[in-house]
C-alpha cells in the first residue's frame, strides 16, 4: 500500500495513537486472575492437587466446564489478517492491534473476555480445522477481518461443526447496524423498503450479509445493483459468462445496461458502501433520487466524505463508519451485546431471529430519549431522532441493556439457548453491573423506592441533569417529582434535551418567582430565623434568592416528602439553609455526610466527608450510628471500623484515644452492630492483618463503614479513592439525621447520581414512614 502524505491533524492522531498502543503497556489488553492465589493453600485449590476436581466433574458432565471454567465468558476473536478493515490484506501480525482492539470493546461495553487470536493460515480448509479446534477453549467465536469468499465457506463449516456460536462480525454485526440504519432512515424519508433502489460498492463479506439481511427485511433484490472491484457485477460480465462468480456475488448479478458504480447510484435511494475509500463521488450522489441515504462503510476512510454528499446533495442522509462524523454505522454497536446474550443463555447458534431481534432493538433506541452518559458523552450534539442521529451511539449504555436480553429471548424461542434465561427482567437487571456499576448495588433502594414513591422537590429544576433524572425517575417510578425553576427555562430545556415529560402531568413545577406559597413560605422561614436577627423583609429576599431555602420550606412545610439540591454552588451555602429550615431529625445532635464508593471488589462508606471538621468521640460514634444504619438501606449489613493511625492502643496521640472512645460508645449504643477500632486502614480492609493484632476482632473480613478522624481525612479518602480505583462510580454525599430526607450532592454529579440519589431519598421516606 503507498503510504499516503499525513495532513497536521492526522500526523497528531498518528502520534496519540502509537502512544496510546506503546505506554505506559505495550498493547491493550492483558490476562487478569479473578481468584487469589495468595498463599499454600490457594495454590493446592488453584493448581494441583485441587484442580483434578474440577478436571474429573467437567469429564463426567462437560457442561460443568461452564461452571469451572471461564469458558461460558471467554470469545476468540479469530482472523487471518486478509481483510483488516479497509487496509486489505495486511496479514495477521499488523491485524494484531485491531484484535486486540476489539477485546477491549467486548470487555468494556459487555464484560466478554477475549482472547485474540492471529493465525497464519490461508487455506479455507485449514483454517476450518484450526478454529474447530479451539472449541473447548471457548464460549464462542467472533470471526474478524477474513476475506470474502472464503470467509463464507468458512463460517458456515464452523456453524455446522461447533456446538457454539460463531459469528463474523463483518457480515453480521455490519449487517444488523446497517439494516437498523436503513430501517430509520426510510421512515425519515418516507420511502418504502420494498420500494427502494440500492447502489452497492462492494461485495466482500460486509457488504454481501448486509444485502441478505436487507432482502429479509424488505429489500427486492431485483433493486439492488452491486459492483465489485470491477465494476457493476452483471450478467454480461466476463466472469458471469465464464461461471466463475461466486455464489455470493451470482445471487446479486443483475440483467442490465449498467457497467459501473455511477450507473448504479442513477436514481438510487439508498447507497451502501462497505468496499474501500473514496470510490462514490460527488457527481455520483448528485443523481440519486430524493432524500438519498448513503451508508459509507469502508473503514477508516469511507466512500465518500459527508462534507462532499452534502455539498452534491444537501437533502442527503450520511452514515459513516467514522466516529468524527454523525450516525457512526460501526458493528461495535452490536457484536459485545449479541454475544452476551448469546454466552448467557449457552446459545449453541446465533440464528436469524437473534440477529433480527437485534436490528429491532438498535432501530428502536435511536428513538428512545438520550440518556445523561450519551448526552455527557457527545456533549453539543442534538441527539434527537432525526438524520444527524439515525441510530445509537456507542457510548449508549443502554444498548446492552435491551440487546442482550432481546437475543437471549430469541435464542431461546429459536430453541438454541442450553441455559434459558427464565427471568429476563432480572436478567436485565444483572446487566446494568455491566454499565452502570451502581445498578446492582442501588438495587434494593430501587425497589423501595418504587413501592411508595415520595414526592421529592429538586432545588435545582433548571439543570439538564436534573431534568434527564426526572424523566428516568418518572419511567421507573421512583419518587413524584416536584422540580423548582422558571416555566419557561424547563420547557425549552425539555424540548432541547429531546424529553417526553409534562409539568403538571408528570411532575410538578414550582415557578420561584411566581408560586402562591411564597407568602407561607418566606413567613415560616422568618418564624424560624426571627431570632438569628432576620427581619420579614430579609426573610423575603432570601426565600427570593434560593431555591434551595424554597425547597427546605417545601419539605418543612409538608409541601414536599424529601428534597435534592447542590449541582450547583458551595456544599456549606446549601447545608446552612438546610440546617436552619428541615434540621436534625430529634435525638441528633450532629448531621453528617457519608459517600459510597462501588468498587471491582468492594463497596465502601465514608464518613464524615462533609460536615464536621473535628467531631467528638461522642459525635463519631453517634455518625457511625447513622451511617450503619443507612448502609442497611442497600440491603448490606454494615461493618463499623473506626480508623486511626493507631491500630489497637498502639498511639496515646489525642486523636487515637478519641478513636478508642468512640469506637466504645458505639458498641454500647449498638452491640448488635460488627465494629471495632481504632484501626489502620489496612486492618479495616483485611482480616488477616487485623488477625495479627488482635485475634479475637469483634469485626470480621472487610469493614465497610469507615468511621474517618476528621473532614479532611474523610474527604482526602474517598477522593483519592474514587480517582485511584479506577472507577468514580459513587452514591452521595448522603446526609444523615436530618429530620427529613435532605441531599446535597456536587456540582460534578452525574444525571446517575442524581437518580439514584432521587431513589434513596423515597427509600428513607418509605423507611421513616415504617418505623413511625
Ligand atoms: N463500519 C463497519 O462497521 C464496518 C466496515 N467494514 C468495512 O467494509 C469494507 C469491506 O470489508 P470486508 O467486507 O470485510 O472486506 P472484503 O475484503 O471481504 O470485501 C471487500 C470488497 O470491496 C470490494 N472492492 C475493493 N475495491 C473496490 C472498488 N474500488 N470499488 C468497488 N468495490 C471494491 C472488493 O471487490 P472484489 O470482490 O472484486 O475483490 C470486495 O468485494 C472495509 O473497508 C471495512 O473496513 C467492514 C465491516 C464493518
Ligand atoms: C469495524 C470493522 O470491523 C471493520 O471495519 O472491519
Ligand atoms: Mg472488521
Amino acid at each position: 500500500m503507498t503510504k499516503p502524505s499525513l495532513s497536521p491533524a492526522e500526523q497528531a492522531l498518528r502520534d496519540a495513537a502509537l502512544e496510546y498502543h506503546r505506554s505506559p503497556t505495550r498493547g491493550k489488553i492483558a490476562v487478569t486472575p479473578t481468584k487469589p492465589l495468595a498463599n499454600q493453600r490457594d495454590l493446592s485449590l488453584a493448581y494441583s492437587p485441587g484442580v483434578a476436581y474440577a478436571c474429573l466433574a467437567i469429564e463426567e458432565d462437560p457442561s460443568l466446564a461452564a461452571d469451572y471454567t471461564s469458558r461460558a465468558n471467554l470469545v476468540g476473536v479469530v482472523t487471518n489478517g486478509t481483510a483488516v478493515l479497509g487496509l486489505g490484506n495486511i496479514g495477521p501480525l499488523a491485524g494484531k492491534p485491531v484484535m486486540e482492539g476489539k477485546g477491549c470493546l467486548f470487555k468494556k461495553f459487555a464484560g466478554v473476555d477475549v482472547f485474540d487470536i492471529e493465525l497464519a493460515e490461508h487455506d479455507p480448509d485449514k483454517l476450518v480445522e484450526i478454529i474447530a479446534a479451539m472449541e473447548p477453549t471457548l464460549g464462542g467465536i467472533n470471526l474478524e477481518d477474513i476475506k470474502a469468499p472464503e470467509c463464507f465457506y468458512i463460517e458456515k463449516k464452523l456453524r455446522e461443526r461447533l456446538s457454539i456460536p460463531v459469528f463474523h462480525d463483518d457480515q453480521h454485526g455490519t449487517a444488523i447496524i446497517s439494516s437498523a440504519a436503513l430501517l430509520n432512515g426510510l421512515e425519515l424519508v418516507g420511502k418504502k423498503i420494498g420500494e427502494v433502489k440500492l447502489a452497492v460498492s462492494g461485495a466482500g463479506a460486509a457488504a454481501i450479509a448486509c444485502l441478505d439481511l436487507m432482502v429479509s427485511l424488505g429489500v427486492k433484490t431485483e433493486n439492488i445493483f452491486v459492483c465489485d472491484s470491477k465494476g457493476l457485477i452483471q450478467s454480461e460480465r466476463a466472469d458471469a459468462l465464464a461461471g466463475k462468480l461466486d455464489a455470493s456475488k451470482q445471487r446479486f448479478c443483475q440483467k442490465t445496461a449498467g457497467r459501473t458504480l455511477a450507473d448504479a447510484a442513477k436514481d438510487a435511494d439508498v447507497f451502501l458502501g462497505c468496499s474501500t475509500a473514496g470510490v462514490l463521488t460527488g457527481e455520483m450522489v448528485a443523481t440519486m433520487a430524493r432524500d438519498p441515504i448513503i451508508l459509507a462503510l469502508a473503514n477508516p476512510e469511507p466512500e465518500i466524505r459527508p462534507e462532499i454528499a452534502k455539498a452534491a446533495r444537501p437533502d442527503c442522509i450520511i452514515a459513516t463508519g467514522r466516529s468524527d462524523y454523525p450516525n457512526q454505522v460501526n458493528n461495535v454497536l452490536c457484536f459485545p451485546y449479541i454475544f452476551r446474550g448469546a454466552l448467557d443463555c449457552g446459545a449453541t447458534k446465533i440464528t436469524e431471529a437473534m440477529k433480527v431481534a437485534c436490528v429491532h432493538e438498535i432501530a428502536a433506541l435511536a428513538k428512545a430519549e438520550t440518556s445523561d452518559e450519551v448526552a455527557a458523552a457527545y456533549a453539543g450534539k442534538d441527539l434527537r431522532f432525526g438524520p444527524d442521529y439515525l441510530i445509537p451511539t456507542p457510548f449508549d449504555a443502554r444498548l446492552i441493556l435491551r440487546i442482550a436480553p432481546a437475543v437471549a429471548r430469541a435464542a431461546a424461542e429459536s430453541g438454541v439457548a442450553t441455559r434459558p434465561i427464565a427471568d429476563l427482567d432480572a436478567y436485565r437487571v444483572s446487566l446494568s453491573q455491566y454499565v452502570y456499576q451502581t445498578g446492582m448495588f442501588m438495587r434494593p433502594v430501587f425497589v423501595a423506592a418504587k413501592a411508595a414513591p415520595a414526592r421529592v422537590v429538586y432545588a435545582e429544576g433548571e439543570d439538564e441533569r436534573v431534568l434527564r433524572a426526572v424523566q428516568e425517575v418518572i419511567y421507573e417510578g421512583l419518587a413524584k417529582p416536584i422540580l423548582i425553576g422558571r416555566p419557561a427555562v424547563i420547557a425549552m430545556r425539555i424540548e432541547r434535551a429531546g424529553l417526553r415529560m409534562k409539568a403538571g402531568v408528570d411532575f410538578e413545577l414550582v415557578n420561584p418567582e411566581d408560586d402562591p406559597r411564597f407568602r407561607e413560605c418566606w413567613e415560616a422561614y422568618h418564624r424560624l430565623q426571627a431570632r438569628d436577627g432576620v427581619s420579614p423583609d430579609a426573610a423575603k429576599a432570601a426565600v427570593r434568592r434560593s431555591n434551595t431555602l424554597i425547597a427546605s420550606l417545601l419539605v418543612k412545610l409538608g409541601y414536599a416528602d424529601a428534597m435534592l439540591c447542590g449541582l450547583v454552588g458551595r456544599f456549606d451555602a446549601h447545608f446552612d439553609h438546610i440546617s436552619a429550615v428541615i434540621g436534625a431529625r430529634a435525638g441528633v445532635s450532629t448531621m453528617a455526610t457519608m459517600n459510597a464508593l462501588i468498587m471491582d471488589q468492594q463497596t465502601l462508606f465514608i464518613t464524615d466527608t462533609f460536615v464536621n471538621e473535628l467531631p467528638s468521640a461522642e459525635e463519631l460514634a453517634s455518625i457511625a450510628l447513622m451511617a450503619a444504619e443507612e448502609v442497611q438501606r442497600f440491603g448490606l449489613p454494615p461493618k463499623v471500623a473506626f480508623l486511626s493511625h493507631s491500630m489497637f492502643g498502639s498511639s496515646n496521640r489525642p486523636s487515637a484515644k478519641r478513636m478508642r472512645a468512640a469506637r466504645d460508645l458505639f458498641v454500647a449504643r449498638a452491640p448488635q452492630i460488627e465494629c471495632d477500632g481504632e484501626m489502620q486502614g489496612d486492618a479495616a480492609l483485611s482480616e488477616s492483618v487485623r488477625d495479627v493484632r488482635l485475634p479475637d476482632s469483634t469485626l470480621h473480613g472487610a469493614a465497610n463503614v469507615l468511621v474517618m478522624p476528621n473532614l479532611d481525612a474523610a474527604n482526602i479518602l474517598f477522593n483519592v479513592l474514587k480517582v485511584s480505583s479506577g472507577h468514580n462510580v459513587t452514591v452521595g454525599p448522603i446526609l444523615l439525621g436530618a429530620a427529613a430526607p435532605a441531599h446535597i450532592l456536587t456540582p460534578q454529579a452525574s444525571m446517575r447520581r442524581v437518580v439514584n440519589m432521587t431513589a434513596l431519598a423515597s427509600a428513607d421516606v418509605a423507611a421513616a414512614r415504617a418505623t413511625a
